[in-house]
């Protein structure tokens, strides 16, 4: 599908338009269906977005916020995503949204990809809104170049769902939705910061295998247009 480039000339502009964009596709969701559901990525780069978009004015009971990857670390590690969100997203007005964690207190990461992929059954089929991030490696989600399962990950014919990643520049084992699960969002977002990673998604734009640089697969051949949020 296609990527559109949206560039901003400062990362506060970024995430005020941003959260504008989000919280219009939530809208619409809730108008269209009674509630809406998104999944947003861990990383640095999104917390001035999560703050703007904390304050959007909706009707946040109706929205079911979930996270695209985890890290297999309890929720109250630095390392947590559910942290960052619960801090930096589920504040002010959007505290009133429900949580849904893909991290569980279970003995391995496997049993939590199942009791995660069972309790998100019911949303996002599709996702209104899907924010993905991308490293200096090319990944995104938890779909890392020599991931331990980077190929059943991005097979088209693996079902939605949550599953397990492992993988040397990943740390912590992962969870992580499958590339089916989040292709087909309504509103499908890759925000990007920094002349640095600019420069990866040129590269990215390339030729070059998937497995290389598994952002390849959003910008080849997802299901939604792929729109790109970028400032230097
Ligand atoms: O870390 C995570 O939770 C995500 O798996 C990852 O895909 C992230 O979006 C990129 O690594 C970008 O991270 P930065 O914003 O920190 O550069």
């Amino acid at each position: 599908m296609t990527a559109t480039l949206h560039t901003f000339e400062t990362s506060a502009e970024l995430a005020e338009n941003l959260a504008k964009a989000v919280a219009d596709a939530l809208s619409a969701g809730i108008a269209r269906d009674g509630s809406a559901s998104i999944a947003v990525s861990g990383g640095s780069t999104p917390k001035a977005f999560f703050k703007a978009l904390s304050n959007a004015p909706l009707d946040w009971t109706k929205v079911t916020v979930t996270l695209v990857d985890e890290r297999f670390v309890e929720p109250d590690s630095d390392r947590s995503n559910e942290k960052l969100v619960r801090d930096n997203l589920l504040t002010g007005a959007a505290s009133a949204a429900a949580f849904q964690p893909l991290y569980y207190p279970t003995a391995t990461a496997d049993e939590s990809a199942a009791t995660a992929t069972k309790e998100t059954a019911g949303i996002g089929r599709p996702f209104d809104v899907v924010v993905l991030g991308m490293g200096g490696d090319g990944h995104t989600a938890s779909f890392f170049p020599g991931g331990s399962r980077l190929a059943e990950a991005l097979d088209p014919q693996t079902p939605r769902g949550v599953m397990t990643m492992q993988a040397d520049g990943a740390g912590e084992p992962r969870l992580t939705y499958t590339f089916t699960s989040l292709e087909d969002a309504r509103l499908l977002v890759l925000h990007i910061e920094g002349d640095a990673k600019k420069t990866v998604l040129e590269t990215a734009q390339g030729d070059g295998p998937e497995t290389d640089m598994p952002i390849r697969a959003i910008l080849r051949r997802t299901a939604s247009p792929v729109a790109i949020f970028w400032a230097p």
